[in-house]
């Protein structure tokens, strides 16, 4: 499996890769790439199923998607790197923590799902709706998860973006994204994981509830815990000033 992929920043600066959130590309991380392409080699992909990568048959596994992640560090000829994955993204991380840590400098997991099989019927529902309806009938519902309405209000052309994104992904790759998120339970190696690890979660967050984040950072050894005030699920969209000033400590 080739990730699509876009690399900014330093050819020779350590490597840090931007891991996106179900049925958002790489692109989302637009509010991210000028702070941290200064000081880091950014590459912000795609995951299987996403933007710009293939998208087979699913279901997957957050196995796949994981190994995935292995296969481009292999590719860009990087031993070792930094992880930052929103969401899916995040979800991704926790098991690159577990499954590969000699590969990993450190972690920011941003709003992560870590049990997501505690609601399996839930996400295989909304793979049944968007293999029959297409993403189109997931999108706004999924906006209005991810942006307090004031900041929609405020900032209708950067949710278009993201409307875009949601609008765009493949079918079959989101569907098959959710069948991971269904099986998905990542609570038996939290306590094993070693990489020091940045964990973000947001007050308003109705997709992945702070409840539910904050015991998984608690559960992490030394995981550093910001809980971000008025915020919903696509902290990187809505506040990046905080997001990118909290990166770049905990990366550098
Ligand atoms: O779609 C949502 O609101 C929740 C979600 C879970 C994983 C992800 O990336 O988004």
């Amino acid at each position: 499996m080739r990730l699509n992929h876009q690399t900014t920043g330093p050819d020779d600066a350590p490597v840090v890769l931007l891991a996106s959130s179900l049925g958002t590309n790489h692109a989302m991380w637009a509010p991210q790439l000028d702070a941290l392409s200064k000081t880091f080699r950014v590459v912000a992909f795609d995951h299987r199923g996403h933007g710009a990568s293939e998208a087979p048959a699913g279901p997957y596994t957050i196995e796949d998607l994981g190994n995935d992640v292995l296969e481009l560090l292999d590719e860009i000829g990087a031993e070792q790197a930094s992880y930052v994955g929103i969401s899916l993204g995040g979800a991704v991380g926790l098991w690159l923590a577990q499954n590969a840590p000699d590969r990993f400098h450190r972690f920011a997991l941003l709003c992560p799902p870590v049990n997501a099989a505690a609601n399996a019927q839930t996400w295989t529902d909304r793979a049944a709706q968007v293999r029959k309806e297409g993403t189109q009938a997931i999108t706004e519902a999924t906006l209005g998860r991810w942006f307090l309405p004031e900041y929609a209000e405020a900032h209708p052309e950067e949710v278009e973006v993201i409307r875009q994104q949601l609008l765009t992904t493949p079918d079959e790759g989101y569907a098959a994204c959710c069948e991971a998120l269904s099986t998905l339970d990542l609570t038996p190696g939290l306590a094993d994981i070693t990489a020091p690890v940045l964990v973000i979660t947001a007050e308003q967050d109705t997709s992945i509830p702070p409840e539910t984040v904050i015991p998984l950072a608690q559960t992490i050894p030394g995981a550093h815990l910001e809980i971000l005030e008025n915020a919903a699920h696509l902290v990187t969209y809505t506040h990046p000033e905080r997001i990118n000033s909290l990166l770049l400590t905990h990366l550098s």
